[in-house]
């Protein structure tokens, strides 16, 4: 259970973040997506992190400190953010340093539009957080937009694509910021990725 929840930093050098003394899980995906949304649902606060119905809304990595314990961060998105190429590779340099050296790093959230067919730009982002051994799980959003049949059919046809990549698929949810959905199962796996995480630590 998410008790607190509060801002703590935003960045544009990785090198900048807190001291890495705790679990700390990612959010990323499209802009758009609803990473922001999700993060507000999944913390029961609404204005927390920042959203907005134009792509490209969140600009820096955003750390949030969950229960006084571990770190929750808003990543701006990769895909289709209305900005200029040299900014939009600032972006991807930021947060693939970012995935690639935060030493406190437990787990990165892939989301993925349930309303759309398998995007390329969602798989390959999943085949580089493979290759760079970024553990990443999956959650599909915007569930409450389409019916429950078409949107299975979304994430079967998506999962379906990452037994291409990998053996075993990966974790996935689906979720709604809207309704709620999935908001249980999102957190319970959050909580066991903290608890695996503090376990390794005391080791
Ligand atoms: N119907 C519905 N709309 C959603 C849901 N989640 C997000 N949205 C809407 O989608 C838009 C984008 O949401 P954000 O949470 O700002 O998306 P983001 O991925 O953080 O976007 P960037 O920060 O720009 O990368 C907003 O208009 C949200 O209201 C959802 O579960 N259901
Ligand atoms: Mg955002």
């Amino acid at each position: 259970m998410i008790r607190k929840a509060e801002f703590v930093i935003s960045n544009s050098n990785p090198g900048n973040c807190p001291k890495p003394d705790r679990a700390e899980i990612a959010f990323i995906g499209r802009s758009n997506v609803g990473k922001s949304s999700l993060i507000n649902m999944l913390t029961n606060k609404k204005g927390l992190a920042k959203t907005s119905q134009t792509p490209g809304k969140t600009q820096l990595i955003n750390h949030f400190l969950i229960n006084d314990q571990w770190y929750l961060v808003d990543l701006p998105g990769y895909g289709f953010a209305k900005v200029n190429v040299k900014v939009k590779e600032g972006w991807e340099n930021m947060i693939k340093t970012y995935l690639t050296k935060r030493e406190n790093l437990c787990g990165v959230f892939i989301l993925i539009d349930s309303r759309l067919e398998p995007q390329k730009i969602d798989l390959e982002f999943l085949l580089w957080c493979g290759v760079n051994g970024v553990p990443a799980a999956l959650i599909f959003t915007k569930a409450d937009k389409l019916s429950k049949t078409k949107t299975e059919q979304n994430v079967r046809k998506f999962l379906k694509k990452t037994e291409e990549i990998f053996e075993e698929a990966p974790d996935y949810f689906v979720t709604s910021a809207e309704n709620q959905m999935g908001k249980d199962e999102v957190n319970a796996f959050l909580e066991e990725l903290v608890r695996e995480y503090e376990n390794g630590a005391a080791e």
